[in-house]
């Protein structure tokens, strides 16, 4: 475990019955670090984020928060916000309440910035939470989110029902924040495009399993495109570990895991061939794609993040 980590995490693993839904995860998260979680649908993101919220307890495997195993432990409890659109909230509850309730669990509640959120996502403060449509759901779970100020924060797909005006609202208040008030950030997400500048770690869930674990800077040497005529293309990646290749007519563009060395950049000069970057996006996908039983591909992925 390491010890100055907000969040650290060794052979973690949650079975519900026969579903293994999380197996052997470890890594770290450093203080005041935006962290994305992502992954297909019921890859473990929810899982995850439970048990590191103490919400759920793990099969197997150790977890410290801020040095601490969070289950049970108030003074680990008080600096986490969970915030996700689909929290339960008492029926007679209007989003007033959820302002006057959030300061009495979270003791870095930020009233000021609460009332300026409310304000950017035009929230009605005497609706009833349950007639809130999606999108307002996401926003009070946002303002509840950001405002808390929570010292380790998780953002479960914080944007569900928003339309991309909301969206950017909601990118830019978290940014804006951030700068001025550094904190650690757990955000799930399947929008990585609209995101994926702004992490600083990226964690890949694949079938319960860590797939990925790089730095922003690593996930640009995790894998390049080569681009040109199908033929070349093949002769040029050959003896490379190709993870996806899309073709039409006789054009190829493929997702070779790695970096291009010098004896690839000559090839693709000699032959016409571009090579390029992968967005966090398409390399997510192109890892999926790859074969299951890839497993050289997925270790090597990894291996080149640790
Ligand atoms: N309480 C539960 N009982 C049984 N199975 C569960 C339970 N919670 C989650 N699962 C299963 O565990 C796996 C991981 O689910 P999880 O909700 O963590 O995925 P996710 O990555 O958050 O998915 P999504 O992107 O769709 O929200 C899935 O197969 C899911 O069906």
């Amino acid at each position: 475990m390491s010890p100055d980590a907000a969040v650290s995490v060794r052979g973690l693993a949650r079975r519900y019955g026969e579903v293994r839904a999380l197996q052997d995860v470890s890594f770290d998260i450093a203080p005041n670090t935006i962290c994305g979680l992502l992954g297909a649908n019921g890859a473990g993101k929810t899982t995850l984020m439970s048990l590191i919220s103490g919400q759920d307890r793990p099969s197997a495997g150790t977890l410290q928060v801020f040095g601490r195993e969070p289950f049970d432990d108030a003074a680990v409890l008080t600096q986490l916000c969970f915030a996700r659109e689909n929290q339960a909230y008492p029926d007679t509850f209007a989003v007033r309440h959820v302002l006057t309730t959030c300061p009495l669990f979270l003791p870095h509640w930020d009233a000021d910035f609460a009332d300026e959120l409310v304000e950017t996502f035009r929230l009605p403060l005497n609706h009833k939470i349950r007639k809130l449509s999606r999108g307002q759901l996401s926003a009070v779970a946002i303002v509840a989110g950001l405002a808390s100020r929570a010292p380790l924060t998780f953002l479960d797909e914080p944007y569900l029902g928003l339309d991309p005006t909301a969206r950017r609202r909601f990118y830019d208040a978290l940014l804006r924040d951030y700068a001025e008030h550094p904190r650690t950030i757990l955000m799930s997400t399947h929008l990585i495009g609209e995101v994926e500048g702004f992490f600083e770690q990226v964690l890949v869930i694949d079938d319960g399993r860590l797939l990925v674990d790089a730095s922003a800077e690593d996930i640009a040497e995790l894998a390049f495109t080569v681009s040109g005529p199908a033929k070349a293309v093949e002769a040029a990646t050959g003896d490379r570990q190709v993870l996806e290749t899309h073709r039409i007519g006789g054009l190829a563009s493929a997702v070779v895991l790695g970096t291009p060395d010098a004896a690839m950049h000559r090839r693709a000069a000699e032959s016409g061939l571009e090579i390029g970057p992968v967005g966090l996006q398409d390399l997510i996908a192109a890892l999926g794609a790859a074969p299951h039983g890839s497993a050289e591909a997925r270790a090597h992925g990894q291996e080149a993040t640790r």
